[in-house]
């Protein structure tokens, strides 16, 4: 029996926000939130145009995060994803749970699997479509009615793998390697098989937002994630100056029409030898929307390990960290979660 099935609490139907939901108010505001329009704005990069590369550099070795435009991505396939997601989350909770993630799994339906590190429960729930969407959908709708959301999501998974692999090279590009290197590490040959996973999370209104949290703060641990998210609400912050002489604050990525955000990975710091740092982030809650996002999340294909670029390396210096393939750093993951990168850290030399 699925294990979410005994304790499955309906977000949807809350009146008040119960114990179990209710972060302590010194961790919900453990670090101040930035002014709007203070120096921390997110970098808005069109990912079409000639400077691209070196916007995108400059953007993960500084914030971590930033808003692409210029992708290509139909507005209307952005729509429908997201149309087909509040589509799933609208059905009653007993139909969700059909497809509950099963021990071992990553498809399924349920909390994300970072709950398990807090004590407290986030006001959210998350469908992970990590190979093909019929597994997931298969269990709740007929054919009539998963048709049109298996069609939509491949599609939509189809053209975030196209943007990702942009990414990736502006983002290879950045850091001086040119094609022909990375053709001969063989990095982007790889990426025809990369791993991927679409993560759809729903943060439903909440009566107390002020009590609950909808995504605790973490990182991501892939290469990178592309996220949309819906229209109105907002919900996405960032930690900005966790390693910096500034006191750290959260600050807020609103969604920008027709841009998608970018979220720099644990295996890229590791990756690029810690020139780009993962950013930690999480998702806050409010009375009156619905929240969707879905976030497309991508790594190397299983067998590959994954270690700092030999060229990025300076003489005299020595690799930050160990190389692992994508299955290894989660189950270190699973184990350590945000201690995770400190686990695969070499001693400097
Ligand atoms: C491939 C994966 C990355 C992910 C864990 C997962 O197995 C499927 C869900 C992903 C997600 C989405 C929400 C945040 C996150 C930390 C989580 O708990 O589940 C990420 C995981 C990750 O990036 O490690
Ligand atoms: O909903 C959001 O804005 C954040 C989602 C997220 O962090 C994730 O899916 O990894
Ligand atoms: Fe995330």
């Amino acid at each position: 029996m699925p294990s979410l099935s005994h304790d499955a609490f309906d977000l949807h139907s809350a009146d008040q926000v119960p114990d179990s939901y209710s972060w302590p108010s010194s961790v919900l505001h453990d670090h101040p939130a930035a002014a709007p329009d203070s120096v921390d704005s997110i970098p808005v990069i069109d990912i079409s145009s000639p400077s691209a590369a070196s916007l995108v550099g400059a953007a993960c070795r500084s914030f971590g995060v930033f808003y692409a435009t210029g992708h290509g991505v139909p507005s209307d396939l952005l729509g429908d994803v997201e149309s087909q997601a509040r589509r799933l989350f609208s059905l009653p909770l007993h139909r969700k749970l059909l497809a509950a993630r099963l021990p071992g799994f990553l498809s399924g339906y349920g909390r994300p699997p970072l709950s398990s590190f807090f004590p407290k429960l986030m006001w959210s729930e998350g469908f992970t479509l990590a190979g093909d969407p019929l597994d997931v959908s298969g269990d709740i709708w007929s054919h009539d009615q998963y048709s049109l959301f298996c069609e939509v999501t491949e599609k939509y998974k189809r053209w975030m793998k196209r943007v990702a692999e942009k990414l990736l090279n502006l983002m290879l590009h950045s850091m001086g390697l040119d094609d022909e290197m990375t053709d001969r590490a063989g990095l982007m040959k790889e990426m025809i098989l990369a791993v991927d996973a679409l993560q759809l999370n729903s943060y439903p209104p909440c009566p107390e937002p002020e009590k609950a949290m909808g995504m605790a703060p973490h990182t991501d641990s892939g290469l990178l994630t592309v996220l949309h998210q819906n229209g109105g609400a907002h919900g996405l912050q960032i930690l900005r100056g966790e390693n910096g002489s500034c006191p750290a604050r959260w600050v807020a990525v609103p969604p920008l029409a027709g841009a998608l955000v970018i979220h720099v990975g644990d295996l890229l710091q590791i990756l690029s030898n810690g020139q780009f740092r993962s950013v930690r982030h999480r998702a806050v809650v409010n009375a009156a929307e619905h929240r969707i996002s879905v976030a497309y999340i991508i790594g190397p294909p299983e067998h590959v390990k994954v270690g700092p670029i030999r060229r990025l390396i300076k003489a005299g210096q020595s690799p930050m960290y160990r190389s692992v393939t994508w299955p290894e750093y989660l189950a270190i993951r699973a184990r350590l979660f945000d201690k995770a990168i400190q686990c695969v850290e070499l001693p400097a030399k």
